[in-house]
């Protein structure tokens, strides 16, 4: 996976407002170039459904197509990997069904998951959350700035090299303090799918995401 890529990571989550497929779309629109299909409480009837219509929209954007939790969709249906958290399949036993060409990504919360993801093998850490947000239940502890400074810190410390992307009610605000903690890019959902043109809110947030990041 491109280093490019990881700047960027847009999440869908259900609204009255814009189907799955639609917010999927507009984040497109905007230049996102990694879409990951999260559809908490749909059947897996549901979620393959709507990853069978947004993987070949990815495919046209050449927009990396990540499904969340469901492993067995991901191999299905043929997206380009799968995001794993604590209570989800462990990220060794997925590898071991999906091989090294799919991308896996984990949830972290502390140095220790980052050691224990990167032990099992993770392309990448969704770490947070940053601050509060409703987009999920169950947070773990909020992170902040000083979260990601200290964690990113120590992963030098140790040469763990791992793409961390901060996640968890990141507004465009947020952008410049979280990446010049020295993570390599941000995941969000909400803050696209409130803005009044999903789209355009996408291209800002990319953006300033440029500013700050040095690619590799
Ligand atoms: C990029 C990214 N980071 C973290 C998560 C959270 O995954 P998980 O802890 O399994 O929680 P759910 O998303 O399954 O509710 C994520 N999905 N993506
Ligand atoms: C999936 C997930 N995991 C930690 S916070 C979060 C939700 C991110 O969405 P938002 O950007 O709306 O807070
Ligand atoms: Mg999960």
């Amino acid at each position: 996976m491109e280093d490019k890529v990881m700047e960027l990571q847009f999440i869908t989550h259900y609204t009255d407002r814009y189907s799955y497929f639609d917010s999927a779309c507009m984040a497109l629109k905007g230049g996102c170039r990694w879409i990951q299909l999260r559809m908490k409480d749909a059947s897996e009837a549901e979620i393959t459904r709507e990853a069978l219509r947004i993987l070949p929209l990815c495919r046209e954007h050449g927009a990396t197509f990540i499904i969340d939790d469901h492993v067995e969709i991901v191999r299905k249906t043929g997206a380009d990997g799968v995001h794993l958290g604590k209570n989800d399949m462990p990220v060794d036993e997925a590898r071991k069904i999906l091989g090294k060409q799919f991308i896996i990504g984990g949830t972290a919360n502390t140095i220790e998951d980052v050691r224990r993801l990167h032990q099992a093998g993770t392309d990448y850490i969704g770490c947070g959350p940053f601050r509060f947000t409703t987009t999920k239940k169950n947070l773990s502890p909020i992170l902040g700035l000083d979260g990601y400074r200290n964690i990113v810190a120590t992963m030098k410390q140790e040469h763990i090299e791992l793409p961390i992307v901060a996640i968890g009610g990141i507004t465009c605000d947020d952008i410049p303090a979280i990446m010049q903690t020295g993570v390599s890019g941000i995941a969000l959902s909400g803050t696209i799918l409130r803005a009044d043109s999903p789209a355009e809110e996408t291209h800002r947030i990319l953006e300033e995401i440029r500013k700050y990041r040095t690619y590799k």
